[in-house]
């Protein structure tokens, strides 16, 4: 066959090899094979530019050498190298001889692997080289006119080739980022996050705002340390808020509500087969979090394996999924919050002191409740409104005494307990006058003391009090000193949610003068 019969009909091989649906490794192969009709090779290779580090990795490989010493994935640097001068220079380079020419960074490891002659050909599209096609053979010496430009017309068909791919992993990523993306803002709504409002002006709360306004518009980590319920979260938001990254995501992580071989997926992300069940690529909270703001929230109960990975993330702003090759550039803005006592933590061994001096470089306390009593009228106004609004009951306002209760009340340190009183209030209160019975507050104490071991629901929490007040008047419902007048309720919607909530007067109490439930 005539030399340029052969070239074109291998070129055709090549096109309709690389038009059929095969896996990279497979392709590459039928493509290799179709090249060594024309140019004997010993080493056929496939390199990529990766931007992020200047580099290029190889993408495919194959060689008859015994010891390669550059494989599948290994990384070259553009600087010094010859796939760097082919894509700085968008043309073609030969060694002829190697052992002679050592010029660039890979040479010596052809060397050796025994190669005499090295190829490196760009691979272009529309001017922008997204890498290098690599042919080395034990062989040294020249190459032809024509079968430069034989390898010239492979490489550009290759690069079309890759083009599309890459296109299409892209669009792959940015259409798993959106529906994560979705996921989350789907969850979060569910989660109703709308007590956002940061509220507070005595001095100690004051003093977390002014730290807060002060590193917000920076990039610096930070740790919000505080117990439970007292607004950790809310300030984590408030930070993002007013940081220069607002308009970007601010996604959320808890880390003691994931289980342990969880939570490295949920916040690298894992590729597709990286355990039993990752049927699909997923990307992590850490690549949803890109160019916004993270926040950790329990920090502490952070398995130690998982802190080992953070930590590489925060030293090298790179991010390994589960199962993946290539780790993916993130910017993301920490903050996290614990209301462990870390540095006892990391005495017990349960914490690691390298990340934690990582994480401690801008800790903010929050103080509770009990340390800013002054804020206890403005935060009860604040959730009524809130719940007034959740419950589509307008025009709430405690009645005086319930304020005063709020207020001399003993709170310990958390404010979520005071947002759930008076949602309780809210509820058993018929009217637009909220009675904070005093009743609720005990069994809120009583319910977070650590020796009650069941949690008690609101519909509980609403038969209790119902009974209390009936057994009170005696099952009396209607009247000045019946019950309904009492709960601040209707007479009519009291028997309602007597009978809703199944209870009927006790046979041993005489009835009422008026129909009874
Ligand atoms: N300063 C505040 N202004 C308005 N709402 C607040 C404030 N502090 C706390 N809250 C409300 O109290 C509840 C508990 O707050 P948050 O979830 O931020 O606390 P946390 O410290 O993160 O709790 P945990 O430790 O349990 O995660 C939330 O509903 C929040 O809206």
């Amino acid at each position: 066959m005539q030399r340029a019969t052969l070239n074109f009909e291998t070129l055709l091989e090549v096109t309709n090899a690389l038009n059929s649906q095969r896996d990279i490794d497979s392709l590459w192969r039928v493509i290799a094979d179709q090249i060594r009709k024309v140019i004997p090779w010993d080493r056929a290779g496939i390199t990529l530019y990766e931007s992020q580090t200047d580099s290029f990795r190889f993408y495919a490989v194959i060689t008859n050498m015994a010891t390669p010493a550059l494989a599948h994935d290994s990384v070259i640097p553009r600087e010094g190298s010859a796939v760097g001068w082919v894509h700085d220079n968008r043309r073609l380079h030969i060694r002829e001889d190697l052992q002679k020419e050592q010029v660039f960074l890979e040479d010596r490891y052809y060397v050796q692997e025994g190669l005499g002659r090295m190829i490196n050909m760009p691979l272009l599209v529309r001017d922008h080289c997204l890498g290098t096609l690599n042919i080395g053979s034990v062989q040294t010496g020249h190459l032809d006119q024509d079968d430069c430009k034989f390898l010239q017309q492979v490489a550009t068909q290759i690069a079309y080739a890759i083009d599309h791919v890459l296109a299409y992993e892209q669009i792959q990523q940015l259409s798993d980022r959106l529906r994560r993306e979705n996921e989350y803002l789907a969850e979060e709504v569910k989660a109703s996050r709308n007590l956002r409002l940061v509220v507070g002006t005595s001095s100690s709360f004051r003093k977390v705002v002014d730290l807060l306004k002060a590193v917000a518009p920076t990039d610096t980590t930070v740790l919000l340390l505080g117990e439970t319920g007292t607004g950790k979260e809310v300030l984590a938001q408030a930070l993002h808020d007013l940081s220069l990254r607002c308009h970007k995501p601010f996604i959320r992580v808890n880390c003691a509500a994931l289980p342990s071989g969880l939570i490295e997926s949920e916040l690298f992300g894992h590729e597709r087969g990286a355990f039993t069940g990752a049927q699909l690529r997923r990307a992590g909270r850490f690549e949803l979090a890109h160019t916004g703001t993270l926040f950790l929230d329990e920090i502490g109960e952070m398995p130690l394996e998982t802190q080992a990975k953070l930590l590489r993330v925060l030293q090298d702003g790179m991010v390994d999924r589960i199962g993946g090759t290539q780790p993916v550039a993130v910017d993301v803005r920490l903050v996290a919050a614990t209301n462990a006592d870390l540095q006892a933590a990391v005495r017990q061994g349960t914490f690691r002191a390298d990340l934690f001096y990582r994480l401690h470089i801008f800790p903010i306390a929050l103080p509770p409740l009990r340390d800013r009593r002054e804020d206890i009228h403005l935060l009860a106004q604040h959730f009524l409104a809130l719940i007034g609004g959740k419950l589509k009951r307008a025009h709430l306002a405690f009645d005086p005494q319930s304020m005063a209760r709020l207020l001399t009340y003993n709170w310990p340190g958390n404010v979520r307990e005071l947002q759930n009183v008076i949602e309780r209030a809210v509820i058993l209160s018929g009217s637009s006058q909220v009675t904070v019975d005093e009743m609720l507050l005990p069994v809120v104490q009583a319910v977070h003391s650590p020796s009650s071991s069941l949690p008690v629901s609101l519909g509980d929490l609403e038969r209790y009090h119902i009974i209390e007040v009936l057994e009170q008047t005696k099952w009396r419902i209607y009247g000045e000193q019946g019950a309904a007048h009492l709960l601040g309720l209707n007479p009519e919607t009291l028997r309602s949610r007597l009978r809703k909530l199944g209870l009927r007067r006790p046979s041993s109490i005489s009835p009422e003068p008026t129909a009874l439930p």
